[in-house]
Formats: structure tokens, C-alpha cells, sequence
């Protein structure tokens, strides 16, 4: 099938590429004529796990190409996916500007039946909206005629497991009142649901409904258990042996119950918020969100906490070592990493920082704009001199570290482990004084 996707970012680069994998004919089309041209170069502007060799295949296969040409790009396609970015408007709710913008351009561009995806994560209400700017657009070109339909198509892959996820989904949701788009999307899907991957049905808004309620869920678990992690560190508990014995309850399960320092990424934090503004939208209450939310703002700042409560609240001329500026392993997305809010604090009381991570030094670079700050190549070399390492991505190179090289490098030996890497017996024995998330 011919498929334009417009918006090249972390979920259009994807999702375009697999599709293409698929078998289909995708266009990709982004509004940034640097990123456009790096791929069209065979450059890929993201680091997430096996896109090069997925895009180079495709790409010579012919099957999937680059362009800012948005336009012409519309007009050659059944299926236009929108996927661009839907970043937070100044109260919470998730600004829709690229969204209807690219709606305006396929009103002003299309001349045959299309049918119109959101994969971008859109506010309960955007499909209609979405049709209504399109229809003014024709309206105004005197083409009401065109036939045209809306599908929301929320996405659910994440950032390092990108590729996996969405060539092996829990699910697949289509949510459209158009009947006539159904079987394309279907069509569209087969290479999946003949796998036995479930395609469910649904209509628009319980479609973005979903997307918002999976990922609020999701993040309900993270507070729940950073905040089980402090009630351990008040009575002694500790939070591993607590996830332990939860996650053997085949209602709770296993997974996304492990402490931190609190989630970020694009799409958690932004989405509770919009969730909760939605919600005020239609004068409601909704307590157990602001409380998800509440209690990951609180966590992010923990380790900073639990730095002070060891140092003291002045910090000129202490070092610190960071491992990991992601906001989780496997990615290079900076966006609401607690290690980039931290190194802020830290750098306004005016300590010098030493940062090691394996990818997301150039975005970190670019978002913290401190030339005062050391960026380091290696891990180790961050460690030298410093009296304290903050670990805020779990990366596997940080799991099994030489623990002597470290308390000779390091002025003093201070950790505070802000994924629970490391058990706090062995690290005691190996002379450090170790903090953890919850941890006796
Ligand atoms: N990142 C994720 O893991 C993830 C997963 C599921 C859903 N989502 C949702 O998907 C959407 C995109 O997220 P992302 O992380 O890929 O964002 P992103 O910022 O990485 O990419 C968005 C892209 O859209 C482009 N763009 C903006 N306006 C445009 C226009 N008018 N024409 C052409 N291109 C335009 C930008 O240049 C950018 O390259 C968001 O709504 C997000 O909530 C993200
Ligand atoms: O047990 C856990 C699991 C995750 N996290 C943190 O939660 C955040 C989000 O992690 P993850 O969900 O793995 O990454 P994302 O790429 O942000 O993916 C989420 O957000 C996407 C965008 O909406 C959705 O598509 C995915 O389904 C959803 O998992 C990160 O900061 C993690 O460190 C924890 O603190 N503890």
C-alpha cells in the first residue's frame, strides 16, 4: 500500500521503516530539511537499536524514501500517517499545532479518497478536529466532494526496544466511526495480525483514550513503587525483596515495578499531564493522576536530596561523576531525563560535573549549553577526582564496573545509585558509602 508519514522523529522513523519492512511503499516526509537530508545520505539522525541496518535495507529495496516535500508526498498516498510531535502547551494539555497543521496541508492537497492515521499521541476530541480542518480546506477549494476518512492509530513502542515492539505488539488499535477505512486498515496490518497479533476495533475516542490510560497506568506503577520505596526506607524494608514478592502475583506481574529516580522520556510525563487537563476540561477531578504525577516530580529530585542530606547544601567545589544522561538505557532521548534536571541544580550550586553516556552526550551538550561541564568518553575517566557518582540510566556497561579501579579513581567513594544496580552489602564491603532507591 502507499503510505506517507509525516513527522520523521523517534516514532516516524520507526514506524516508517517497519512499515516498509512490511512491504508497503512509505514516504517519509519532515518539515527539518538537515534530518531529511542526513537520511537521504543514509545518516541516521536517532540512536535506537537496529534502525540503521532496517532503514539501509529497505531504502536500497526501494520501498522507502525521504522528503520535505510534503505535498507531493500527500498526493501519491492512500494512507497519510501523521506523526509528528505533540509536545506540552504552557498548561498541561498537549499542544496540537503540528497536528492540525499537517491536517490544513492534506485539506490543501489531496484529490482522491485518503484516509487520514493519527499515530502521534492526540487528545480525546483530535480525530474530530482533525476532520473538521480538512473539510474547511476542501470547503474553501470548492472540492467538498473529496471523500476522505479519519483513523486514530495510537502507538505504543518504546524508545531502545523501538523495532521489537512494533513488529511484535501486545496490540494493534484502530479506532475510526468510518467503516470504509476499515478494511485498508486491516489490509495494512496483515503482516502482523497473520502473525497472531490482535488488531482490535474501536471507535476514535476510546482509541486515544486508551493510548493516555495505558500510559498513565504505566506510570501509576513507577509512583506506586517509588513511593513503596521511601515507606522502605523509612521502616528498613527494602524495595527489591518488596518487587520480588509483588511480582510473583500473577495479578501484578513482574514488570514496571522497578524504583528509580522517577520516569521521563517524551511521553509519560507529558501524558499524564494531558490526561489530567483533559479531565479538568470536563470539570473533573482526578486525583490518582495528580498523585502519579506529584510523586514523580518528587522523585526526580531525590537523588539531589539524598546528595545534600550527605554533603551539605553547599556544593562549590565538589565533583560529581554522572553515568547515563537518557532518559533510560538504549535510547539518546534526553526529554525529562532526571540526570539533565539534576546536573541543572547541581551546576546553579555551582558544582563541577564529569558525565559519561554511551549516546546522549551530543543532546545533553545541546539542551544543558554549560561549557563548564566535562563530558567524558569513558566511563571511568568521568570518575576521577570526584567525591560522589550519581548513576541515572541503567546501561549495562554501568552493571559489573571494576569496583577497586573506581574507589582510586573517585576523591571520595560515594554512590548514589539511582536504578539499584548494585547490592549495598558488596558495595560496603568494596569501601564505598552507597545510597540506593529503597535499599536497607
Ligand atoms: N517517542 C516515543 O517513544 C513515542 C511512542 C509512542 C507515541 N509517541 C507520540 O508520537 C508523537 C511523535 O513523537 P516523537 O517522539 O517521534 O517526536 P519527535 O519530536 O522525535 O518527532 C516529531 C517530528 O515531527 C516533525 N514535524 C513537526 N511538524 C511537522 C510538519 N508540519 N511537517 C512535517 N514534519 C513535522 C519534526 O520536525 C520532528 O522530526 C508524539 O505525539 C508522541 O507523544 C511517541
Ligand atoms: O519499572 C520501571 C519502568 C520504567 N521506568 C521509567 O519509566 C520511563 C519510561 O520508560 P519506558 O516506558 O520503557 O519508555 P518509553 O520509551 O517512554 O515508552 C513509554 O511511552 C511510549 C510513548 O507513549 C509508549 O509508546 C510506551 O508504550 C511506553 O512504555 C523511563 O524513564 C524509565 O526509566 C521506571 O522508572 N521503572
Amino acid at each position: 500500500m502507499k503510505i506517507c508519514m509525516v513527522g520523521v522523529g523517534y516514532v516516524g522513523l520507526v514506524v516508517g521503516a517497519c512499515l516498509s519492512e512490511m512491504g508497503h511503499d512509505v514516504v517519509c516526509v519532515d518539515n527539518q530539511e538537515t534530518k531529511i537530508t542526513a537520511l537521504q545520505n543514509g545518516q541516521v539522525p536517532i540512536y535506537e537499536p537496529g534502525i540503521e541496518e532496517l532503514l539501509h535495507r529497505n531504502i536500497h529495496a526501494g520501498r522507502l524514501q525521504f522528503t520535505t516535500q510534503l505535498q507531493e508526498a500527500l498526493v501519491s498516498s492512500l494512507l497519510i500517517f501523521i506523526a509528528v510531535g505533540t509536545p506540552p502547551a504552557q498548561d498541561g494539555s498537549a499542544d496540537l499545532t503540528y497536528v492540525l497543521q499537517v491536517a490544513e496541508s492534506i485539506g490543501q492537497a489531496m484529490e482522491d479518497y485518503t484516509i487520514v492515521i493519527t499515530k502521534s499521541t492526540v487528545p480525546i476530541g483530535s480525530g474530530e478536529k482533525i476532520r473538521a480542518v480538512i473539510q474547511k480546506q476542501l470547503l474553501h477549494r470548492g472540492r467538498p466532494e473529496l471523500a476522505f476518512d479519519i483513523v486514530s492509530n495510537p502507538e505504543f513502542l518504546r524508545e531502545g526496544s523501538a523495532i521489537d515492539d512494533f513488529l511484535h505488539p501486545d496490540r494493534i488499535i484502530v479506532g475510526t466511526s468510518d467503516a470504509r477505512a476499515v478494511p485498508y486498515m486491516e489490509e495494512l496490518y496483515e503482516p502482523l495480525t497473520s502473525q497472531g497479533y490482535p488488531l482490535l476495533l474501536m471507535d476514535i475516542v476510546s482509541a486515544e483514550l486508551a493510548k493516555y490510560a495505558s500510559n498513565a497506568m504505566l506510570a501509576a506503577r513507577i509512583s506506586f513503587m517509588n513511593e513503596m520505596a521511601r515507606l522502605c526506607e523509612a521502616t528498613g524494608a527494602d524495595i527489591e525483596a518488596v518487587k520480588q514478592g509483588m511480582g510473583r502475583d500473577r495479578r501484578i506481574g513482574p514488570h514496571f515495578l522497578s524504583a528509580g529516580v522517577g520516569y521521563g522520556g517524551s511521553c509519560f510525563p507529558k501524558d499524564v499531564r494531558a490526561l489530567i487537563r483533559t479531565a479538568s476540561d470536563h470539570r473533573m477531578l482526578v486525583s490518582m493522576l495528580q498523585a502519579v504525577d506529584r510523586v514523580n516530580r518528587e522523585q526526580k529530585t531525590l537523588l539531589l536530596q539524598k546528595l545534600i542530606g550527605h554533603f551539605g547544601k553547599t556544593l562549590t567545589r565538589r565533583t560529581f561523576a554522572i553515568w547515563g544522561l537518557a532518559f533510560k538505557p538504549g535510547t539518546d532521548d534526553i526529554r525529562e531525563a532526571p540526570a539533565i534536571e539534576t546536573i541543572r541544580a547541581l551546576r546553579s550550586k555551582h558544582a563541577r560535573i564529569q558525565a559519561h553516556d554511551p549516546v546522549a552526550i551530543d543532546n545533553a551538550k545541546r539542551a544543558l549549553q554549560d561549557p563548564l561541564i566535562q563530558y567524558c568518553e569513558d566511563p571511568y575517566e568521568a570518575l576521577e577526582g570526584a567525591d560522589a557518582l550519581l548513576i541515572f540510566t541503567e546501561w549495562n556497561e554501568y552493571r559489573t564496573p571494576d569496583l577497586e579501579r573506581m574507589r582510586k579513581l573517585m576523591n571520595g567513594g560515594v554512590i548514589f545509585d539511582g536504578r539499584n544496580l548494585y547490592s549495598p552489602e558488596r558495595m560496603r564491603e568494596a569501601g564505598f558509602v552507597y545510597y540506593g532507591i529503597g535499599r536497607r
